[in-house]
């Protein structure tokens, strides 16, 4: 994760993990520290972006191969964490979309106050598509972002939307070249 200070109150955090920014256990702790050490530094607000051509991939499914029980439940601890901290930051926090949101990805996204997106990107929680339905914490966002019936049709087929067709609907709130 690096830090860009924009101003003595605005910061630019990118996720550098290349090459698609997969959240692994450690890249969730950095992203964590790094709000919270912004928080504890007087910083007003935060641009959450990527330092490559894909916003983030989701969690790391290499790092969830074969995982021993201890690893899983301290990679869930992570993840849950890093959410909380996120949605419920002091911090004006917003996404800038830069590359794909699949997954985990885009539960970041949802998890900022204001979200933009560059176009032909895609943007959404897939992951009925290989047979797992997101935590209901991510249920949740994507409710509270587009709507329960809407949320609902998304889910249940994991969709990913294009860039217009999640401004359509307000999973995104700007488009942005
Ligand atoms: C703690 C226990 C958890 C258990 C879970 C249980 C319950 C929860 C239920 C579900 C929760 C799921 C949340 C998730 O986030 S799952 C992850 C879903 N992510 C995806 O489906 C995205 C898959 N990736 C892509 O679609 C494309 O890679 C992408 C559009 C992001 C980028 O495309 P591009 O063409 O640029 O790059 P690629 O050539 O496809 O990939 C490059 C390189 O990166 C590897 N990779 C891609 N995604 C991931 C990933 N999520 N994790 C790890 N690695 C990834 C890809 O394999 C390539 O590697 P290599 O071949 O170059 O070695």
């Amino acid at each position: 994760v690096t830090v860009e200070m924009k101003s003595s109150k605005v910061a630019i955090v990118r996720m550098n993990r290349p090459p698609v920014n997969a959240l692994s256990k450690d890249l969730m702790h950095g992203l964590r520290r790094t709000i919270c050490d912004l928080e504890d530094n007087d910083v007003k607000g935060i641009v959450l972006t990527s330092s490559s051509k894909v916003f983030c991939a989701g969690l790391d499914l290499a790092e969830l191969l074969n995982p021993t029980q201890e690893f899983v439940s301290s990679f869930w601890k992570e993840l849950q964490g890093l959410w909380i901290t996120l949605y419920s930051s002091r911090l004006v926090t917003v996404a800038a979309v830069n590359g794909a949101a699949p997954a985990a990805g885009c539960m970041l996204a949802l998890s900022c106050d204001y979200r933009m997106m560059s176009s032909k990107n895609v943007i959404g929680m897939n992951e009925t598509k290989f047979g797992l339905f997101p935590p209901p914490w991510f249920v949740e966002l994507m409710a509270d972002t587009v709507g329960r019936r809407k949320a609902e049709m998304l889910l249940l087929q994991g969709t990913l939307l294009s860039t217009e067709d999640a401004l359509a609907c307000g999973m995104i709130d700007q488009i942005v070249e």
